[in-house]
Formats: C-alpha cells, sequence, structure tokens
C-alpha cells in the first residue's frame, strides 16, 4: 500500500537524487577522518550553521544528548522549556549519559520568559546548590510555532552574563528561518551549540548535525566515540545529507504553505479548533470541541490510504512534508468531513 503518510516529517524519504548520491558516494573511514564524503557535509553544515565546526551525528535526540554531554558536568543543572523534546521525548537521557538534571519552566507557546530563567540560575556560591550548565532553546518548537528572535536575543544575553552556554535544538532551525524569512545564522548567533535535523523535512533517510565553537565540536566528536557513534563510511549517509542542506531546505516553504491550506480545510470542519494564523511551519495541531470518536477517524483515515498519529488528550497533528500535496491534502480533509459529520 503506497500510504500518505501525516504522522510527523521523520517519515521521509530519501528523493530519487539522494539515492543516486548514495550510491555513488565517496567514502572512507570517518573514524580515521577519511570519509571526503562526510568531510564535505560537516564544513557545508558548519557554514550553513554559522559555526566554526560540524559533527555528523545519526539522530537528532542523539546530538542533543550529545550536547548536554560535552556542555554539562555531572551533577549539572540544564534549564529547558517544560514542553520541549529533550524534556518529553528523549528518554530520560539527560540523566543518563550527561548526570545532568533538567529544571523546567513552563513556556508561553514554548517561549521561556527570561526573567524566569533568571530566577532559577544558580550562581554558584553555596554548597547546597548545583550548577547551571546549560540553558536549552527549540526554535522551531514542536509546538509548530517560531521563537523571536528577539526573545532569543534577550536569552543569549542573560545567558553571556552569567557565563552559561546556551544549546538550541533545532530539528526544524531551517524550518523556523523559512518563517522568518531569514538566513538560519540569523538565529543560530544566538546561541553556543545547535543541533539541526537532516532527516526530517529535509529529507535525507538518517542522520542531524551538532554544530559549535571548534574545541566543542572536538570534544563533542570524542564524547561521540565514547557513546560508540564512530562513524566509518558514513559518506553513503552524509551525500544526501548534503543534498538535504542544498536543494530541500529552499522549498520548506512549499510545506509551510501546504500546512496552512490544511489548516484553512480544518478550520471548516465541524467540532474541530485552529487558528491558520498559528501555522508557521509544517506541523498542524488542532483540538477537537466535542467528543468523535477517535478509533473510527482513524480507521477511516486508514482505510483511505493515510497514516495519522491519534488524538491525544483532545489534541492530533498532523504534518506536510516533500511526499504530501494539496491533493492529498483535499481527499484527507473529505475523509475527515464524512466522519466528523456523522
Ligand atoms: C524538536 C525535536 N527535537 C529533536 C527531535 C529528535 O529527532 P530524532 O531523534 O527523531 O532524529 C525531534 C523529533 N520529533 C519527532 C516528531 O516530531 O515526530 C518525535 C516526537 O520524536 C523533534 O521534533
Amino acid at each position: 500500500m503506497q500510504w500518505i503518510d501525516f504522522r510527523s516529517d521523520t517519515v521521509t524519504h530519501p528523493t530519487p537524487a539522494m539515492r543516486r548520491a548514495m550510491a555513488e558516494a565517496e567514502v572512507g573511514d570517518d573514524v580515521y577522518g577519511d570519509d571526503p564524503t562526510v568531510l564535505r557535509l560537516e564544513e557545508l553544515a558548519a557554514d550553513k550553521l554559522g559555526k566554526e565546526a560540524a559533527l555528523l551525528v545519526p539522530s537528532g535526540t542523539f546530538g542533543n544528548q550529545l550536547a548536554l554531554f560535552t556542555h554539562c558536568r555531572r551533577g549539572d543543572e540544564v534549564i529547558v522549556e517544560d514542553n520541549s523534546h529533550i524534556v518529553w521525548h528523549e528518554a530520560g537521557a539527560a540523566a543518563v549519559i550527561a548526570g545532568a538534571h533538567l529544571r523546567t519552566i513552563e513556556g508561553d507557546n514554548g517561549l521561556m520568559a527570561v526573567d524566569a530563567i533568571e530566577r532559577r540560575i544558580r550562581v554558584g556560591d553555596d554548597i547546597h546548590e548545583p550548577r547551571t550548565g546549560l540553558i536549552c532553546l527549540e526554535n522551531a518548537h514542536g509546538n509548530g510555532r517560531v521563537l523571536p528572535l528577539s526573545a532569543m536575543a534577550d536569552t543569549a544575553a542573560l545567558a553571556r552574563e552569567h557565563g552559561v552556554p546556551v544549546h538550541l535544538d533545532g530539528a526544524r532551525v531551517f524550518n523556523a528561518a523559512a518563517h522568518l524569512g531569514c538566513d538560519v545564522r540569523e538565529i543560530t548567533r544566538h546561541v553556543d551549540s545547535v543541533m539541526a535535523c537532516l532527516s526530517k523535512g529535509l529529507a535525507a533517510p538518517i542522520g542531524s548535525i551538532l554544530a559549535g565553537p571548534a574545541d566543542f565540536i572536538a570534544q563533542a566528536r570524542r564524547k561521540r566515540k565514547l557513546l560508540g557513534g564512530g562513524l566509518r563510511q558514513a559518506g553513503v549517509i552524509a551525500a544526501p545529507g548534503i543534498l538535504a542542506l542544498t536543494e530541500m531546505a529552499a522549498r520548506l516553504d512549499e510545506d509551510h504553505q501546504n500546512a496552512r491550506y490544511l489548516a484553512e480545510g480544518l478550520a471548516k470542519l465541524p467540532c474541530v479548533d485552529i487558528d491558520p494564523a498559528d501555522i508557521h511551519i509544517n506541523l498542524v495541531w488542532f483540538r477537537f470541541n466535542a467528543d468523535i470518536d477517535a478509533a473510527e477517524l482513524m480507521s477511516a483515515l486508514k482505510q483511505a490510504g493515510f497514516l495519522a498519529n491519534p488524538p491525544h488528550q483532545g489534541a492530533m497533528r498532523l504534518v506536510t512534508h516533500w511526499q504530501v500535496g494539496r491533493a492529498d491534502i483535499d481527499r484527507l480533509l473529505d475523509v475527515m468531513q464524512r466522519v466528523l459529520s456523522d
């Protein structure tokens, strides 16, 4: 069955050009620093992300947790927004790998108030206190919204004042830049390290990038090896990653326009609450304002050839990407209209 998959942008298949690049990739042993395609990807990614150096890692979670593991000492505290991926979806890795404690702040649509961050920064002169080892931001946020650059600048200034590094979970930082109409470096200039996914809307089959200062990335490379993340002939995954950056980043606006189109259609359906103006990137979150038969809805979608994650606590997410077009969206809306009107 050829599914039309609205579950996430993690489901994207590599493009035909990526598959050709994978087959033709020049390779070497990356642990020895010999894979020319990985080196080319890391150099390109560092430049695109405005950092001195970059490191290819297997996943976004790996990149985030490697950042915590490299920035933090064991027992450090990490200030992070309560609904971030690092808190909800990384299997408690911060405690296991970095040995760090997550100090969460309830954000406003994912945005932590600067004064709330400041109240939680440990100044470190009290024997009872842990050290604040890192502040983490997420932009674009998993709630589908893009944090304003001014808010990132304010957080960066506070962090600098206290000598605390800032890491950006930039799984969708290229989506954020497309929404803001700015170069990615306008976002990443406010943080010390950034993780960016090649494998979501950018459609690479696997891989993320961790970028930052050269000495930080050198330490991270060593810690990646410690975690068993040393790569060998990884040129076969770096080659599609290069196309992700050089070709797919430029088309993300199409996914955002499709997401807005989907949201406008959802807004016309019975018992759906959504404001299309809230749609910043390719993540379309909405709520049901009445009891619906979720099992019937999911079954009807599946029978029509659509994959979607079921509603959770009344909220549901649909995600657009390069393998979802307007005709697919129209058909999905027709199915939802029929089920929700019953
Ligand atoms: C903001 C952010 N940061 C990090 C990650 C982790 O990336 P991977 O470990 O899946 O490559 C994700 C993946 N997000 C996935 C999704 O959205 O379907 C799931 C929830 O893990 C993410 O959304």
